[in-house]
């Protein structure tokens, strides 16, 4: 059997006394895609920040490509090959396009550093970004934003992409051209997502596998192809 790319293990993660994931059991094969679905507050987002290191692991493991993360710092992390696009996408207003998407490249550790400017395909996949290079981030628009957020995580070249609500704000059509790119950049590089959304329809065309989270816990999981939307959307429904 093939190693999955993740596997985590009895997690445990919160915010100082208040404990809100308990004993998260999760395997990704390396090239899948999840949906992260659940209600408001279930702990979807804090998942996602506790395999970025930015939440502490406070009982369990956390495997990423056969070692132990579940001590290192996000950077290391990072530089392990986890990329994040958060919820709010946390993009810098003051820097241009350009200079946000530089961010991304700190991931590479000294190869980044040595790299003279963003890599052609990030602006290949999404060509209007390269239109507006020269723009400050906080003038952009909401869809222009989460490319630009999306543009950077890949910009470090991660093998595991966590993506937190990349539809939320977002205009349709820029729904289907960010879905389109996450496919593509998907096939090209043979990334592994977990994606959280809120759009069963949108996480049910893109991802292979569900998993539901309810009170901390994974309490549900599947192949999309298995099952319909329509099977778990009560248990998403607020
Ligand atoms: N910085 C924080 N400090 C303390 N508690 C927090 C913090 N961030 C989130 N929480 C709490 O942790 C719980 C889980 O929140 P989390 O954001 O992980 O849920 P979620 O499933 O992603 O929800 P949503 O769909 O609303 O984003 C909630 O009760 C929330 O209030």
């Amino acid at each position: 059997m093939v190693m999955p790319l993740v596997v985590m293990t009895g997690v445990a993660s919160g915010y100082g006394a208040a404990r809100v994931l308990h004993d998260v059991e999760l395997a990704l094969a390396a090239g899948s895609v999840t949906a992260l679905i659940g209600r408001n507050g279930v702990g979807k987002t804090t998942l996602l920040r506790t395999i970025m290191g930015i939440r502490p692991l406070d009982a369990g493991t956390m495997i990423f490509d056969g070692g132990d993360i579940g001590r290192l710092p996000p950077s290391a992390r990072a530089r392990a090959g986890i990329g994040y696009v958060p919820q709010g996408r946390h993009i810098f207003p003051q820097l241009t396009v350009a200079e946000n998407l530089e961010t991304g490249l700190s991931a590479l550790g000294p190869r980044g550093k040595a790299r003279a400017g963003v890599p052609d395909h990030i602006y290949d996949l999404f060509p209007k970004l390269a239109m507006i290079r020269g723009r400050k981030g906080g003038l952009l628009s909401g869809g222009e934003q989460q490319q630009l957020a999306i543009g950077r995580a890949l910009a470090g070249a991660p093998r595991l992409l966590l993506l937190d609500e990349p539809t939320e704000g977002v205009q349709p059509n820029v729904v289907q051209m960010i879905e389109a790119v996450l496919l593509k950049v998907r096939a090209e590089f043979g990334l592994t997502i977990i994606l959280i959304e809120q759009y069963l329809d949108f996480a049910w065309s893109f991802a292979d596998h569900y998993a539901v989270m309810d009170g901390g816990r994974i309490v549900r999981q599947g192949d999309t192809a298995a099952e319909s939307a329509a099977d778990v959307a009560h248990l998403v429904r607020i």
